[in-house]
């Protein structure tokens, strides 16, 4: 029997354009079954491809099961099977719940460690290839029973070629991703579409528009939930919108007013990482040491 032969479906957890994702039982487990249309079959086989050919087992990066085909009622069916995480995205978290700082570091740094790890080059056998997400935002990072987070959705994903050029995925050539989420020099087409570089630094911005989503959340001046812009740009804003509000009025969300040391650590770091210049925006790295010493500094335990 093929692999989803195996799974049970058990009830449907997300709908979206992509599809719907289900949870799932597959012999003891629960299981994340993502079932896409076939338009999305090249995302589907992308992400399947990455999780097949790169290893990517890290504690915060949906751990993967495995991919099927199947047809139901003549309709194709990409299924693509995970670990299950009851919580759901740090979008239905960040909508349930208002975080102390505490929490907020630990979703906040162990988010920027799944980004590290899929930016990071490792050489050797279990070593694996640069890689840029493209998608990253809270709908597309989950929230674990331990408090941290794991990045899910490599569709759109490009790795590093020998010369620095992005590698797979569809031609980066027309604007793919969320476009709420996407960086300046996207809407205003001047990334260049030839340097990997260029797509680890759209990542980073988005993951700005993450940490300021959930800061928005935290602390004594914690406020409802709100997406990145949403005072500025309408639901299911096009790309023109996006562009008048980031490129041409270079419009930002507006940080908290907590003047705790923390929340303004994380105000300026977020000002660096959506800043309108791709060079001047962080390394991920940076980033990671900047969270683990706010970390430290509240005790919290990573
Ligand atoms: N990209 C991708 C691929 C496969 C599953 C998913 N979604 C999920 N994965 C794991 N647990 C979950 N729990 C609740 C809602 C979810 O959506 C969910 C996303």
């Amino acid at each position: 029997r093929t692999l989803a032969k195996q799974v049970t479906l058990q009830e449907c957890v997300g709908k979206g354009r992509y599809g719907e994702v289900w949870r799932g039982v597959w012999y003891a487990d629960s299981v994340a079954v993502k079932i896409s249309f076939s338009r999305e079959e090249a995302a589907w086989r992308r992400e399947t491809e990455l999780y097949s050919t790169v290893m990517l087992r890290h504690d915060n990066i949906l751990a993967y099961i495995g991919s099927d085909m199947t047809s139901k009622n003549g309709c194709t069916q990409l299924w693509l099977i995970t670990h299950y995480h009851p919580l759901g995205s740090l979008y239905d978290h960040l909508n349930r719940t208002a975080l102390t700082r505490q929490q907020m570091l630990r979703l906040c740094l162990s988010a920027v460690n799944g980004l590290l790890h899929l930016h990071t080059e490792i050489h050797g056998t279990q070593g694996k290839p640069a890689i840029a997400h493209r998608d990253i935002k809270s709908k597309n990072i989950l929230v674990r029973v331990n408090g941290e987070c794991c990045i899910a959705d490599l569709g759109l994903a490009v790795t590093r070629g020998a010369q620095g050029e992005p590698c797979g995925g569809a031609p980066p050539a027309h604007r793919q991703g969320t476009r709420r989420y996407m960086s300046p020099e996207v809407l205003d087409e001047s990334i260049n579409l030839r340097s990997f570089d260029a797509f680890r630094a759209c990542d980073v911005y988005a993951l700005a528009l993450v940490l300021w989503e959930a800061c928005r959340r935290t602390g004594r001046c914690a406020r409802d939930y709100r997406p990145p812009y949403h005072e500025l740009a309408p639901s299911d804003p096009s790309c023109e919108d996006m562009r008048k509000i980031v490129c041409v009025e270079g419009a930002r969300p507006v940080p908290s007013d907590d003047d705790h040391p923390t929340m303004v650590a994380m105000m300026k770091l977020m000002k660096e990482c959506w800043h309108q210049n791709p060079s001047v925006r962080l390394p991920a790295l940076r980033i990671k040491k900047t969270l683990m010493k706010l970390a430290e500094n509240e005790h919290v335990d990573m």
